[in-house]
């Protein structure tokens, strides 16, 4: 791990419960800032009503934290925008943001789209498929941005299990970041290195930040906005905040498949676009730093990772062998 992840692992990942209720109520006052949230929807009839409801009920009936929830319909062909607005959620439907501008399929399209269909200072995106969803993920990662001022894009972290009907490993779930996005950062945009959830679908920033940020059309959205949000803020800008245990719906290994080629696209457009696609020998000391639950918190160890070639063996001559 390179020196500035270490220190910026000390100051920039908290918990939800570093600050109170009552503080973050004082300082959205004092700052005078509002605060969105989005919830990006395809389909998902039987979450998003419990998710909606709880935050209505704990940050915007009990306590003025939330200032506008709005769910954004990815044009499901099921009841989520009648199960969003029952739990008391304002429903947007793609087509309806920019109507002149046809939709692209896909959640980074919905989620640049609800820049358009909301107004807060801070926008806080929270994915629709969650079950046990407690409110403290919106609380805990919207709480940077209204205390220290120097943050401008914040992401969850948290423990990741793998439920498959009765089976359940503990940290088996983030597949793909741990496969695909967790290497792709490490070797490339090493500083992003201590990201516990790259792709984690939690996460709020300024709108001063997001409108500046281009936003790939599908699942590539995450990782582009957090290397661009590096390039355009940096690492300083950029926080976590560990809010518990996550639980959501799992895709199987083909839609994960298509996913994960979005994601490498994403970044290779980025690493072409600045012209920074290096061969394995031109990469300084290529480590991949992973992340442990421990009592202390997440825990990071690094590994070298080798990618030496031997010569094809008939390059060899009498002095090799
Ligand atoms: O075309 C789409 C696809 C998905 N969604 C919604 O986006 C959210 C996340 O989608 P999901 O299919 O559950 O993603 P995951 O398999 O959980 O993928 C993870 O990794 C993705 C890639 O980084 C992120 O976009 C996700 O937020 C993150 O949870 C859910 O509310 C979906 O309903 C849309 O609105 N439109
Ligand atoms: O974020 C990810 O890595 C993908 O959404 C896969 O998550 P899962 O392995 O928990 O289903």
């Amino acid at each position: 791990m390179l020196d500035e992840v270490a220190d910026w692992l000390r100051h920039r990942s908290w918990a939800a419960d570093d600050r109170s209720l009552p503080e973050l109520l004082a300082a959205k006052e004092a700052t005078g800032s509002t605060v969105s949230v989005v919830l990006p929807a395809l389909d998902e009839e039987a979450t998003v009503g419990g998710i909606v409801s709880a935050i209505r009920r704990d940050l915007m009936d009990a306590v003025p934290l939330v200032d506008e929830l709005v769910v954004v319909d990815s044009g499901s062909s099921d009841r989520t925008g009648q199960a969003a607005a029952a739990a008391g959620a304002r429903v947007v439907h793609r087509d309806s943001i920019l109507p002149e501008l046809p939709a692209l399929p896909g959640k980074g399209e919905v989620l640049w789209r609800s820049l358009l269909a909301t107004s807060g200072d801070i926008v806080c995106f929270i994915d629709a498929d969650l079950r046990e969803f407690d409110s403290a993920f919106v609380s805990g990662i919207v709480g940077p941005l209204l205390t220290e001022p120097e943050v401008a894009f914040v992401k969850a972290m948290y423990d990741r299990p793998l439920e498959t009907g009765d089976t359940v490993i503990p940290a088996g779930g983030g597949r793909v970041t741990e496969l695909v996005a967790r290497p792709l950062l490490n070797l490339y945009w090493p500083l992003l290195a201590g990201f516990v959830q790259p792709l984690g679908g939690e996460y709020a920033a300024r709108r001063s930040l997001l409108e500046r940020l281009p936003f790939a059309t599908g699942y590539g959205v995450e990782l582009g906005l957090l290397v661009d949000a590096l390039e355009l803020a940096g690492l300083d800008a950029l926080a976590q905040v560990d809010v518990g245990v996550r639980h959501h719906r799992h895709q199987d290994a083909q839609a994960l498949g298509r996913m994960a080629a979005a994601i490498q696209l994403t970044a290779l457009d980025r690493l072409a676009r600045s012209n920074r696609i290096k061969a394995a020998d031109d990469l300084a000391r290529p480590r991949l730093t992973q992340f442990t639950r421990t009592a202390a918190g997440f825990t990071p160890s690094t590994a070298d990772i080798a990618a030496t070639d031997r010569p094809p063996v008939v390059t060899l001559t009498a002095n090799d062998v």
